[in-house]
């Protein structure tokens, strides 16, 4: 039966675009843009090396901008690829002062592209090369990412206090002379929300006397107050971010690389540093209380489907998009001049070659898209490894 509303000539481009964006060679050309891009990345900031004892504060300045040139990369393909905003929820007094200050980043860690989310909103506010996060030890092997990461003075723990606490405080005391404004992640949860971990940390939460949470697990309250002690007179703020995605969307990053547009909605609260405790327990019954407060958040989200206050969109920055243009223009030259040099020898062995290394590239992607998984999740806040 044919339909009474013919498919108009914009939707049918529409649709060849969101087919195009499912394909398999545009996500192969986006892998090996984003691969050889970050490993020629890689590559200058081990050229940096020279640099540091001469100049640190010039070495930490270029690598931001390395580190810039790959991580939007990641941010453009959120914004321009799968079209997906983020919507902020805040004061708009406070909105003048992000980017412009130091801050300690506190935000829920239930989604798979949260970090995603969080580059875009560095981005807007253009601290992106500078950010940082505490984040597993695992994180720092990653090819290219991790590489990269280490270069940025990112701050890696195993998550074995006694292990950690000497290389975790000389980190963050050497970000107190860090020559550009930087935003610090914690996620103090310290492991994905999964509903196995989260009864566990219901189970200590009630043996701690502690009220129970439902969109978070209990935060782990020392790594906050390590680091709001060692980045006092550094930082000015700690911003509370709460993160959900309308409609129940479980967002993934095969889902962004296939074009999938999501609705993420971030509310971001400014809390100047001085207000928060120096005395270890009181520092972390009010990391207990935010977690309290950003549970209500959610849970008035889970109704309402919208934060408190004043919402913007914030524009793309163009930025992102033309680096990610850039190199991908730079790179797909010399790939093209090399299949057409494949094609006309013919040669069998060279044709072999050049298959296997696309197949190297596409798993060698999918085992890094692989580590966002919340499946593959650790097994770190289960009884297994419990304290
Ligand atoms: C939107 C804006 C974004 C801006 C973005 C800016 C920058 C972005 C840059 C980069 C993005 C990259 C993204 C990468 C993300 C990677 C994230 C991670 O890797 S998360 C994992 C690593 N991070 C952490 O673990 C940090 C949180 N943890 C801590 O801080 C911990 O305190 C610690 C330092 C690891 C130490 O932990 P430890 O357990 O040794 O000590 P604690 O005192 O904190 O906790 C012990 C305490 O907890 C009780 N307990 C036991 N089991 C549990 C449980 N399952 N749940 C909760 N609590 C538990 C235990 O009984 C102890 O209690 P007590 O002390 O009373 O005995
Ligand atoms: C143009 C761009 C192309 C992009 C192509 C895709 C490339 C793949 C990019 C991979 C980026 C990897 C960033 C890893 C960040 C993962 C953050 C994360 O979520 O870590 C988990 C930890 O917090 C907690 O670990 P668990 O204890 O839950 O286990």
């Amino acid at each position: 039966m044919s339909s009474h509303f013919p498919i108009s000539a914009e939707e049918g481009k529409m649709g060849l675009v969101q087919w195009l964006k499912g394909q398999f060679l545009c996500h192969l050309v986006i892998c090996y843009g984003f691969l050889v891009s970050g490993l020629l990345v890689n590559l200058l900031q081990i050229c940096t090396l020279p640099l540091w004892p001469i100049n640190k504060q010039l070495a930490r300045r270029i690598n931001c901008k390395l580190g810039y040139c790959l991580t939007s990369q990641s941010v453009a393909l959120l914004e321009w690829w799968s079209g997906t905003e983020v919507v902020l929820y805040t004061d708009p007094e406070n909105y003048r002062l992000y980017g412009k200050e130091n801050a300690i980043v506190v935000l829920n860690h239930n989604f798979e592209i949260d970090f995603l989310c969080g580059w875009t909103f560095c981005d807007i506010f253009g601290v992106l090369g500078a950010s940082k996060c505490l984040a597993k030890k695992e994180l720092s092997y990653l090819p290219v990412i991790g590489w990269m990461w280490y270069f940025l003075e990112m701050v890696f723990i195993k998550r074995k206090w006694e292990e950690d606490k000497r290389n975790f405080v000389q980190s963050l005391q050497n970000l107190r002379d860090y020559p550009e404004n930087f935003w610090f992640l914690l996620h103090c949860e310290g492991t994905r929300f999964t509903e196995e971990k989260h009864q566990v940390s219901m189970e200590v939460a009630e043996k701690k006397g502690l009220p129970k949470l439902k969109h978070h697990l209990l935060p782990r309250t020392k790594g906050f107050w390590v680091a709001v002690q060692n980045l006092r007179g550094t930082v000015a703020a700690v911003y509370c971010c709460t993160l959900n995605f309308r409609n129940n969307e479980t967002p993934t990053l095969l889902g962004v690389l296939n074009g999938e547009k999501y609705h993420p909605d971030l509310y971001v609260r400014r809390i100047p540093l001085e207000s928060i405790p120096e005395d270890e327990a009181e520092c972390s019954a009010w990391l207990h209380k935010l977690y309290q407060e950003k549970d209500k958040f959610q849970e008035d989200y889970s109704q309402t489907g919208c934060f408190p206050g004043p919402k913007v969109t914030p524009p793309r920055r163009s930025w992102a998009l033309i680096n990610w243009l850039g190199w991908t223009c730079l790179l797909l030259y010399p790939l093209c001049l090399l299949l057409v040099q494949l094609v006309k020898s013919g040669s069998i062995l060279t044709i072999l070659a050049t298959v296997g290394f696309c197949a190297a590239v596409s798993v060698g992607v999918r085992w890094m898209i692989g580590q966002t998984e919340i499946k593959r999740s650790s097994s770190y806040g289960v009884p297994l490894n419990n304290k």
